[in-house]
This record gives structure tokens, C-alpha cells and sequence, in this order.
């Protein structure tokens, strides 16, 4: 896959070699206005990177969890006969950091797969094959969001304007991103013609990080706060919606950040298509619709307060569900490195596998 047009921006590298290396981290919580790389070595710090958002976004953390797992079996030098025990705390470890996104679990699974092939490997031999399948996943995101943002770019003819919600860029995947590669892809064909941001409330990943990435890469963005939508819509300047996803259920049903079923519904409203772009690892055939998925709930204090500054009175209750599950009614296409595909979705998803 070419790399040709795809920007610099990653969320996470490895420095140095296996045996002594460590996984350095772009600390989004800095971002936009320090670039700050925390370095990690151990699965402890994955995971406590992933839980308080250092990383976030549905691919990205999958990838993360495969580098600590890769971590954690490198500093294991028990026995072979307490290694599967090991692997399963890792394994726990890492699944109980964040519920929603599914890549997370998906990523993990591969890890476990690889693990049962090399059973009777010794744990150097599994070592290397974790960081292998930690390479892999991240590589293959990336050529995955450059296909599927080539996709999504095919389905707009002319001149376009896109509202795009919470942050799908290369922070939140191997690279390039979801709904902001296809925006990416647009760009670069000469396509697009605006970009409007939600800032995403509560944790600003609109304001604070698609507005940063859509700086450095040169593409003509504006920031609205998440209530501005239905007004540009209605004025007629928003052309169609592009959002990611954290995990879409067999029949359509897409779980995304807090704000995304607002968008659908105002986009069925003012006529406006609404599109998810998501490579197939946020795609889950085992659960069945968006009331099986489990919603994130976070700290109050991330909706009381913007950053250490206080907004909301002491005694107010204060809600945080961090996403929310559009129906597939809503979804006029879903975006993927294997295509595109149409309602009804409980046909078409299980074709691009
Ligand atoms: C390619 S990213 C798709 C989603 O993961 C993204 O839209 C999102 O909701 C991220 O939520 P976050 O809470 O920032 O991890």
C-alpha cells in the first residue's frame, strides 16, 4: 500500500531494539498544545495509558493492547507451566481498561490466537511473535484507513463540505484514520471543500485533536461547538456527516462518541446522508444490536469541570456516558477497506468478511 499521501501523525512508536526497546506514547491529553511522548515499559503503563486516555480511539487501542501484551511476556521468566496463566492476567489487565471499543478485544484476541500456536515455543520465541502480531495490527490499519478513505473519497463527485465528530485521525488508529481519512482522501483528490468539527463535548477530542491534525495537514477546517450542527445544516453548508466507530453491531447499529446519534438525527431531518467509515476490526458479527453493547461510562468531573476549572455547582447530579449507539436506520452507508456497504446491513456486513 502506498504511503504516499498519508500524513506523518502516529499515536504510538517502538525505540530501540526488542529485548530493551520501549513503546513511546503521544500523550493526547497534552495535545494541542505540547507534544509530549511518554515511554512505556511494561504492560502496567499500556494499560494505564489506555484507561486514562494517553491513547484513545477504537483502532488505536487495539494496537496498543498488542504492544502490551508484547511487553508483558517479555519481562515473564516463570516456568512454562504458569505462562498461560500469565497470559490470561495480561489478557484481563488489558481487556478491563476500556469497554466500548471493540478493536480492543479483537486485538487481544489475535494475541491469544498466536499465543496457542506457539504453545510450546519457549516465551523469547513468543516474545517476538507478540511483537510480530503488534506490528502487523498496526501496519494493517494503516493500509486499511488508506483503502477505506479511497473508498469513502469515490462515493462524493464534486466540490464537498463534511461535518465530522469527536477525533478518527491518525491519533485514533495505525494512521491516516476513519471518517478523517476518508476527509484526508477528499483533500488530496481536490474534493473537498470545507470541514466543519464538532468540538465533541465533553472531552473536546474535536477541538482539541481533529482541529490539530486538520492544522498540520493543511486542510481548510472550522470549529463548532456540537449544538452548532443543525444551524449549518440548515443553512445548507454541511453536504453529508462522516463519523468513526467503536463498535458496530451485526444488524448496523453503531456505537460512537456521545453526540454521533444527534448527528444521525438531524442528518435524516435535513436530508443529509450520514456515513461511518470503519476498517472490518470494529465490525463485531457476535453481538447482535446496539442494546448488547456496553456503554463507557467516565468520570463526572471530565463534564463538570473543563479541565481543572470548575462549570457545574457541587451537588448537581452529572451524567458521563462517553458514547452513544445510533440505529441503522439512520446509516446511509458504512465505509470499509473492503468496500461499501448499504442497508440492510444484517445482509451486507457479513459479505465483507
Ligand atoms: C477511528 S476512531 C473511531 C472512534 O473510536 C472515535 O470516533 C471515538 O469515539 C473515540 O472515542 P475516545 O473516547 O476518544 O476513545
Amino acid at each position: 500500500m502506498t504511503d504516499a499521501i498519508a500524513s506523518n501523525v502516529v499515536p504510538l512508536k517502538w525505540e530501540g531494539d526488542r529485548a530493551s526497546g520501549t513503546l513511546r506514547m503521544l500523550d493526547q491529553r497534552r495535545l494541542p498544545t505540547e507534544e509530549y511522548w511518554q515511554t512505556l515499559h511494561s504492560a502496567e503503563e499500556v494499560a494505564r495509558g489506555i484507561r486514562d486516555m494517553v491513547i484513545r480511539g477504537a483502532p488505536a487501542i487495539g494496537i496498543a493492547a498488542a504492544f502490551g501484551m508484547a511487553l508483558g511476556m517479555r519481562a515473564f521468566d516463570g516456568e512454562h507451566t504458569s505462562r498461560a496463566l500469565e497470559l490470561r492476567r495480561l489478557h484481563d489487565l488489558l481487556a478491563s481498561t476500556r469497554p466500548t471499543a471493540v478493536n480492543l478485544f479483537w486485538a487481544l484476541e489475535r494475541c491469544r490466537q498466536v499465543a496457542e500456536r506457539l504453545e510450546d515455543a519457549d516465551n523469547a520465541a513468543l516474545t517476538d511473535a507478540l511483537f510480530d502480531e503488534a506490528e502487523r495490527i498496526f501496519q494493517d490499519d494503516r493500509d486499511n484507513n488508506l483503502r477505506l478513505g479511497n473508498f469513502g473519497a469515490a462515493l462524493f463527485e464534486g466540490p464537498t463540505r463534511i461535518l465530522t465528530h469527536c477525533n478518527t485521525g491518525a491519533l485514533a488508529t495505525g494512521g491516516y484514520g476513519t471518517a478523517l481519512g476518508v476527509i484526508r482522501a477528499l483533500h488530496a483528490q481536490g474534493k473537498l471543500t470545507h470541514v466543519w468539527v464538532d468540538e465533541t463535548r465533553p472531552y473536546l477530542q474535536g477541538a482539541r485533536l481533529t482541529a490539530w491534525e486538520c492544522v498540520q495537514e493543511g486542510i481548510d477546517a472550522t470549529l463548532i461547538t456540537d449544538s452548532m450542527a443543525a444551524h449549518f445544516m440548515k443553512l445548507g453548508q454541511v453536504d453529508a456527516v462522516i463519523v468513526g466507530t467503536d463498535r458496530i453491531a451485526r444488524n448496523g447499529d453503531v456505537a460512537n462518541k456521545i453526540g454521533t446519534y444527534m448527528l444521525a438525527v438531524l442528518c435524516k431531518h435535513h436530508n443529509i446522508p450520514f456515513y461511518v467509515a470503519t476498517p472490518l476490526s470494529t465490525i463485531d458479527l457476535s453481538t447482535a444490536s446496539g442494546d448488547d453493547i456496553e456503554i463507557e461510562q467516565r468520570d463526572p468531573a471530565e463534564v463538570s469541570h473543563i479541565g481543572e476549572r470548575q462549570m457545574a455547582p457541587e451537588g448537581v447530579g452529572v451524567a458521563h456516558p462517553a458514547f452513544d449507539v445510533t440505529p441503522a436506520n439512520l446509516v446511509t452507508a458504512i465505509i470499509t477497506e473492503a468496500g461499501v456497504v448499504h442497508p440492510p446491513y444484517t445482509r451486507s456486513l457479513p459479505t465483507l468478511f
